[in-house]
């Protein structure tokens, strides 16, 4: 049997933009195995969160959205499902959690009842049963009393205690997949390592996968077995996280590894940007995605969009100095 949980084959979502569909996700393929963490990795803007939000159907409320290509999810095609399917996966067989706890929890419900409505509903336990498991999952993410935090109201707790809380809630189904979207940014340094710890170790205690959407690099080394670069709305580098810290070839990713702060940067001395921003869909490059930030781009990688070609095992770049030396294109 096939350990693939999820699979995402040739992806494109579109938005209308001054009377065009334009790509937000832009023909992206990933596979996540069971067990296996995958990042994906780019600056604001790059189709990140457009690409997770779509696994779960979560962007169907702009009217105007148009999806092409497959997610399979345990074989079944998520694009193809009716919405009360989807509801019935989403938190069950599939959680997701987002940068700011306070989406997912409701203000006017004790910490308590949420937890144990999602376990009633989804895991048809009774209200005893409920309980006793919702206190158990306060408990695994190493919230201090789980007893008085069931009791009490989201405002009560600080903000790692409220994602905490978010994630026992997403977790206490025992999904097979959990979608992290930006989970620890607006956390300070301290609680973000705490929080990446305890993904770090209920995906070993419970296998699961996990889909970690970030811009911080240093998270993704942190916690990721493999990791994906995402660049206007196209993955440009893809890799095992070792390698891609050891050996990265699009300049892309280059950039963002030059920007992650390191001890030993003089007082005064500026740290490295990647010149430029990413632009909006309107004025996305022709050839290229990344050749208007790119030093070495010239008029070739203007005007023709490279192929992604696997360099090494497992090691996929989307760049035309390295589809020039030969590479197998995938
Ligand atoms: N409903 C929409 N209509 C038009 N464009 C959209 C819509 N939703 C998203 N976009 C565009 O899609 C692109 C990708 O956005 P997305 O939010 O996925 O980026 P991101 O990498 O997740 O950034 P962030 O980290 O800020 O969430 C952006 O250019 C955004 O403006």
């Amino acid at each position: 049997m096939s350990d693939t949980i999820l699979e995402i084959k040739d992806l494109h979502v579109l938005f209308p933009v001054h009377k065009k569909w334009l790509p937000a996700v832009d023909g992206v393929n990933l596979k996540i195995e069971k067990g296996e963490i995958t990042g994906v990795v780019g600056e604001s803007g790059s189709g990140k969160s457009v690409m997770s939000q779509t696994i779960l159907r979560l962007r169907d409320h702009d009217t105007n959205v148009r999806y092409e290509g497959e997610i399979l999810f345990e074989g079944e095609d998520l694009l193809k499902q009716p919405l009360n399917k989807i509801r019935d996966i989403r938190g069950d067989r599939i959680s997701v959690i987002f940068q700011d706890p306070l989406t997912s929890l409701s203000p006017v419900h004790t910490v308590g009842s949420q937890l144990s409505e999602v376990l009633t509903l989804h895991k048809g336990l009774n209200k005893e049963q409920a309980k006793e498991k919702a206190i158990e999952m306060l408990k695994l993410t190493g919230i201090p009393n789980p007893e008085n935090c069931f009791k009490q109201y989201p405002y009560e707790l600080s903000g790692g205690m409220q994602q905490r809380v978010m994630i026992a809630m997403a977790l206490s189904c025992e999904p097979k997949l959990l979608i992290a979207d930006e989970p620890t940014t607006a956390l300070d340094v301290t609680i973000q390592e705490q929080i990446l710890q305890l993904i770090r170790e209920l995906n070993e205690k419970l296998g699961m996968s996990v889909l970690f959407i970030t811009h911080d690099m240093g998270a993704v080394a942190n916690l990721c077995h493999n990791v994906k670069v995402m660049y206007l709305g196209q993955v440009v580098e893809e890799a095992s996280t070792e390698e891609l810290f050891q050996n990265p070839l699009h300049p892309y990713t280059q950039g963002l590894l030059s920007c992650i702060p390191h001890l030993g940067v003089k007082k005064g001395e500026p740290l490295p940007v990647i010149e430029g921003s990413v632009p909006p869909l309107s004025k996305v490059p022709v050839g290229c995605h990344f050749c208007t930030r790119c030093k070495m781009a010239d008029q070739h990688c203007m005007e023709h969009e490279p192929p992604a070609c696997e360099v090494a095992p497992g090691h996929v770049v989307k760049c035309w100095k390295y589809a020039e030396s030969g590479k197998q294109e995938v």
